[in-house]
This record gives C-alpha cells, sequence and structure tokens, in this order.
C-alpha cells in the first residue's frame, strides 16, 4: 500500500487522485480469460458522480466482467480500475462498504424468511452496525416494497421479489454508488417498472448508480449516462441525450406522390427506403435536408410534411456497429 493510494476508509470522504466528479474510472482494463478468451479489451470508462450510467451491450459482450474487476471480484490482466478514487482490487476493503452491489442475481438462502436472509447478510459485514441491525432491515424492507412479505421464506419468492430482496441487501446501509448487474433480467414489465422507478429515487438522493442491462430502451428510461460495449470494446459514452444525438433518425416525408417521392429520395443517395400509405421514409446521407427537400419540389413532388426523428440510442448502436442491437445475444 504506497501513499498515494490513501487506502484508508477516512480518505474514501476525499476525492481520489482520479477527481471527485468521478466515482469510476477505468484505463485500458483488460482481462483475458485463462482459456485465452479476451474478454475485456483496453476500456477507458468514466462514471460521473451523481448519474445514472447505463453499460449496455449485448450478452457476451464483457459487462459482467467488467463489474467483477470494478468490485474487485477478479483481477484485471492489464491496465488500471478506480472505484471512488482508489484503486481496485488493492482498495477493495475500504472502497467496498460504500458500493452496494448486485451481481449475477442475490446469493440467498431459500430456507430463511426474506427478513432473516437480511439480518444474516447485514452480520456478516464487519462495518454493519449491530445496533441499528433490524431498524435497517426493516427499512430496506420497506424500500423495495417486500415488508408485507418479510416472513415469507425467499424460496417462495418470485424471481421479481428475489431480486428485489437483493437490492435490499445493497441498501442496508447508505451507499454512495450502487453497481447492479441486469436488474431487470428476467422480470416482467411491472417488475422492471418497479426496479426502474427504485433507481430513479435513489438517483433523486444521490446515489451514482451503475447498471448493465442489454435493453436499449431501458437505459434510454432511466439513465442520465451510458456507455456501449460490442465485443469487449467500448463503442461509446457520453450523456444518453447525446449519443442518440449523434446517430441520425429516420427522415419521413408525408406526400400523396410517394412513388415519385421514393424515386427522387434514392436518386439523392438516401438508403433504405420505404413507402408506406402517404409516406417515404429513409436514412438520409451525410448531406443537408434542405437539399433533398428541394429536389423533392423541383420534381414536383407534393410535400406535405418533411423531417427527421428524433434519433434513439438503438440508431446510434446500429450507427456506431453497422449492425442491429441483438438482444437475445
Ligand atoms: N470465467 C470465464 N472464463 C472464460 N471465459 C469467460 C468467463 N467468463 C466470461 N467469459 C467470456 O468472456 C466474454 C464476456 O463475458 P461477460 O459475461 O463479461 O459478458 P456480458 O456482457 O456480461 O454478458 P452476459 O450478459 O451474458 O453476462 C464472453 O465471451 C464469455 O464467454
Amino acid at each position: 500500500m504506497d501513499d498515494d493510494d490513501n487506502d484508508d476508509e477516512a480518505a474514501l470522504g476525499a476525492p481520489g487522485p482520479a477527481g471527485g466528479d468521478t466515482v469510476i474510472h477505468t484505463r485500458a482494463l483488460t482481462k483475458r480469460y485463462r482459456g485465452g478468451q479476451l474478454a475485456v479489451d483496453g476500456l477507458d470508462l468514466a462514471v460521473p458522480a451523481g448519474s445514472v450510467f447505463g453499460f449496455l451491450g449485448p450478452n457476451g459482450s464483457g459487462k459482467t466482467t467488467t463489474i467483477r474487476m470494478l468490485m474487485g471480484l477478479i483481477e484485471p490482466t492489464s491496465g488500471t480500475a478506480r472505484v471512488l478514487g482508489h484503486p481496485m482490487p488493492r482498495a477493495s476493503r475500504a472502497v467496498l462498504p460504500h458500493v452496494g452491489a448486485l451481481i449475477e442475481g442475490p446469493a440467498l438462502y431459500g430456507f430463511l424468511s426474506g427478513r432473516d436472509n437480511l439480518l444474516r447478510y447485514d452480520a456478516a459485514d464487519p462495518t454493519a452496525d449491530p445496533r441499528t441491525r433490524r431498524a435497517r432491515v426493516a427499512e430496506a424492507l420497506e424500500r423495495v416494497g417486500l415488508t408485507a412479505a418479510a416472513a415469507k421464506k425467499a424460496r417462495a419468492y418470485s424471481l421479481g421479489m428475489k431480486q428485489r430482496l437483493g437490492l435490499a441487501a445493497a441498501l442496508l446501509q447508505p451507499r454512495r454508488l450502487l453497481v447492479l448487474d441486469e436488474p431487470t433480467n428476467g422480470l416482467d414489465p411491472q417488475g422492471m417498472r418497479e426496479i426502474r422507478v427504485l433507481v430513479r429515487e435513489l438517483a433523486a438522493e444521490g446515489t451514482t448508480v451503475f447498471l448493465s442491462s442489454h435493453l436499449l430502451d431501458e437505459i434510454e428510461q432511466v439513465c442520465t449516462h451510458a456507455a456501449v460495449m460490442a465485443r469487449g470494446r467500448l463503442l461509446t459514452q457520453g450523456p444518453v441525450a447525446d449519443l442518440a444525438a449523434r446517430a441520425r433518425g429516420r427522415l419521413t416525408v408525408t406526400t400523396p406522390d410517394t412513388a415519385d417521392a421514393a424515386r427522387v429520395l434514392k436518386e439523392q443517395g438516401v438508403a433504405d427506403v420505404v413507402v408506406t400509405e402517404d409516406r417515404v421514409t429513409g436514412e438520409p446521407a451525410d448531406r443537408e435536408l434542405s437539399a433533398l427537400n428541394a429536389a423533392l419540389v423541383t420534381a414536383g413532388v407534393r410535400v406535405r410534411g418533411f423531417g427527421v426523428e428524433r434519433a434513439s440510442l438503438e440508431d446510434a448502436f446500429v450507427a456506431l456497429t453497422g449492425e442491429g442491437f441483438d438482444v437475445a445475444g
């Protein structure tokens, strides 16, 4: 342990060398598994304090491996990871009490009630105060909506309830950072909504939330920032609004002269032209939209509507990779 890293807990209040505004900071973080699989390849990640940060990528793109390195569960092959300003895994002991994590589903004892699972979990945490244990457990159960089911055995819980119990475990103490690996995986729409509401509440209280997902719309709904992974590499990161804005949305022309409009748009280099009733849509090339409009008018097309839809994160992903976002992985 060297002086530079201030690994003792007291120092965690102060910003680390990476700066106080970044709660997760990695540089060229790389993991090659023993079998030779390059799971994470030169990752430079910067998660701003106070953000709800979506870590997005298809199954197998390296999200879980990254999270396990961030939490000090596995060693990187090369590169560095800092969490709350301190190096991982070296500063795990000082950092982890400030981090609530839900990784690869909660480890629960089916024969214990939800409440007893949390009591037991808290008792295993040397930083937890036993005097406040029961009150903190009750509060966490309330927070995730499990108070009524607290006395039920965990094995009788639905998947959504188990996931919420896992979240409650992460919330037994105030946290500066929450790391959630696919928190809505396997949940029904209602369960997903509940988790989203909870994430928003936690963020509103100032907790930075880092959550991985393979669902684009989920990231768009809850996240302020996102990073997009594919095949172990980072494609892009930044505020969600900027990521989407970087991609151009689809051009939509409303006209009674759809056949002529489609022909003119194709001549002008618009790709993927699709005609539906009184609309022609397509992917505009990198040229002035006003020139496209002028070409339509010059060709005698009666243009009743002309515009570009707001680009979605999916548009951005497709633009980045040249391929669709394959949810099934
Ligand atoms: N323990 C391991 N040993 C060898 N290879 C592994 C190991 N764990 C993961 N991998 C491989 O590393 C790559 C990245 O996996 P990882 O689980 O990090 O991706 P992911 O984006 O989290 O996907 P998922 O959502 O399916 O977990 C995959 O090709 C996977 O097969």
